[in-house]
């Protein structure tokens, strides 16, 4: 389900009620102190149209000047405030961000590209920027127009007519023009986002664009993505626009109509000079609110757009985790069966799979064949539970794979699929990924895997910092990583796809021996084309 932008906006400033309570009764307190200064003026003209200097008129002006001060230490309680709810929404969405990413599920994650979704993280900055200009200036303005209208209408009830029609008209501006600003600047995004991915595609291509760089792919693309957002820009530019026209229209009538009939009064004595100066005052206070309260229309939609975007994260359906049960007790192995198991994507129509059954016994150590295309990856993926069948089940430990909570059941795997690679971060974060293993059990794996010494010859040892997918560092290094973070808590399953590819032949035998040991309590399933796997299986499972 998709929410509306408002929606969304509502639901986050109910997580602040009470702190924009607090900003709004600053509002209230501030727009009735700034009525000191055109009531105080009015009463400052009066006493120097009597042409005396009286303690009165001192202690007028001291009020008026009270009442500026009062407002400016209120405004830096507001700021106070909105300041904790920005620094709070940035905290909150970095943390929402870091634990949802991990968890959406894998059929969601086939549709989009996982890093560029990392992208809508900026409009929190977006929604930060905003929030100030929504919650103060615009409850300011709303408020200063509000009791300016009311104090006018103790003038004259003529001015009761003239504020009832500035509301009218506010409002018809926003219930006709605002669904199509919102419409034309969620669109502008789209193509923002979608420039800021091919950007990044260039960005991740370099080597291909620099060698052809001939060809100019790279610019057209962006020339055509680029072209697609000015339009949408331009559309919601022109929605701004028209907005805009109908407020300076609105703007000329209330000031028309305020003056006018401002002076209508006094030429009736309905009024006398310094009411009339008070009035003029109030007046403009208002025309300014309402300039102010047009400004801040671009930043709502701003902000409700970013708040769509983030929504297309943070609406990503997360991995069902319906289970409770424990897998554990894997000393001597677990039982694996496939039974009668049907899998498709969703985009596609063809099974993947359809009544595939097979019995894997405990600590077995299989090898995974089929021609391209047959479903070998598919296959690993759903036995990590990454993919859930259409129909039958997998059965561990004679227990559908669902009876285990996620938790407990990848505590017990190991996947290394062809994406798994480093994150930035030291080797040791890499391998342990914050997990307690006995240092023991970890040498050994080093060993094993031909990585100790390797490591003892770096200047900080296992806590040598490596890049973002092991950039700098050989393949053959990067997989053996990859390889010890899943082996060192000894899992009761061991899901490979091509995990030694770059290895040294020497090496890999060795390390292929030591996966495959009969004795291991794991169960490998290997899907990998180098034939020493095959020779050292006890199982072969043909797709
Ligand atoms: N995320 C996906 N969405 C839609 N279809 C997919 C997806 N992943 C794989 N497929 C399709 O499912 C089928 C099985 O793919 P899979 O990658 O599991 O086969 P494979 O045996 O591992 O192939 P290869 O040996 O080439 O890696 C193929 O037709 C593939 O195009």
């Amino acid at each position: 389900m998709t929410l509306s932008p408002l929606v969304r906006f509502w639901r986050l400033i109910n997580q602040y009620k009470k702190q924009i309570r607090l900003i709004y009764y600053y509002a209230i307190i501030s727009g009735v102190v700034n009525l000191s200064l055109p009531l105080g003026i009015q009463a400052i003209i009066n006493y120097l149209q009597t042409g005396e200097l009286t303690t009165s008129w001192i202690v007028l002006v001291v009020f008026v000047l009270i009442g500026i001060a009062i407002t400016g230490k209120i405004q830096i309680n507001q700021l106070r405030i909105v300041e904790d709810i920005q620094q709070d929404i940035f905290a909150k969405s970095a943390f929402e961000f870091a634990y949802r990413i991990p968890k959406i599920s894998r059929v969601n994650l086939d549709k989009v590209h996982a890093p560029e979704l990392v992208n809508r993280f900026f409009d929190i900055l977006t929604i930060q920027k905003g929030l100030p200009k929504i919650l103060i200036d615009f409850s300011l303005a709303a408020f200063q127009i509000i009791f300016g209208l009311i104090l006018l209408t103790f003038y004259s009830s003529y001015f009761i007519v003239l504020g009832i029609s500035l509301f009218l008209i506010i409002y018809l501006i926003f219930k006709f023009t605002g669904p199509k600003g919102l419409e034309t600047s969620i669109k502008e995004s789209k193509y923002k986002y979608k420039l800021a991915h091919w950007l990044e595609e260039i960005a991740s291509n370099t080597k291909t664009f620099k060698v052809l760089r001939k060809g100019n792919l790279h610019l057209q693309k962006t020339d055509n993505i680029n072209l697609q957002y000015l339009e949408n820009r331009e559309a919601h530019f022109n929605i701004l626009i028209k907005q805009f026209v109908l407020f300076i229209g609105f703007k000329v009538w209330v000031a028309a109509g305020l003056l006018v009939l401002g002076g209508i009064l006094v030429f009736n004595q309905q009024m006398n000079i310094g009411q009339f100066v008070a009035s003029e005052i109030i007046i403009i206070m208002i025309i300014n609110s309402v300039e102010k309260i047009i400004r801040i229309v671009e930043t709502i939609y701003d902000v409700l757009t970013a708040l769509d975007k983030i929504g297309h994260v943070t609406d990503l359906e997360l991995d069902k985790d319906t289970g409770n049960g424990e897998l554990k007790d894997t000393a001597n192995g677990v039982t694996i069966e496939l039974v009668d198991i049907s899998f498709k994507y969703p985009n596609q129509d063809h099974y993947v799979f359809n009544g595939l059954s097979a019995k894997i016994k405990p600590k077995a150590k299989v090898w995974l064949k089929g021609n391209t295309g047959k479903g070998k990856s598919t296959l690993l993926n759903i036995l990590a539970r990454m993919h859930s069948p259409e129909k039958g089940s997998v059965l561990i430990n004679n227990r559908p794979s669902e009876y285990y909570s996620l938790d407990s059941f990848h505590e017990q795997i190991g996947y290394i699929g062809p994406n798994t690679g480093l994150f930035e971060g030291t080797i040791e974060e890499n391998i342990l990924i914050d997990r307690k293993v006995e240092s023991k059990e970890l040498d050994l794996i080093l060993e094993k895997l031909f990585l100790k010494e390797h490591i003892s010859k770096l200047k900080n040892g296992i806590k040598t910092k490596v890049d973002s997918r092991g950039r700098r560092m050989p393949k053959s290094t990067t997989q053996k990583i990859v390889l010890a973070r899943y082996l060192v808590n000894n899992p009761a399953i061991l899901l490979l796809e091509d995990p030694l590819q770059f290895i040294d032949e020497d090496e890999k035998k060795a390390i292929i021996d030591f996966i495959m040991d009969e004795n291991k309590p794991w169960t490998v399933i290997v899907v990998a084309d180098y034939l020493y796997w095959a020779n050292k299986a006890n199982q072969i499972i043909k797709l």
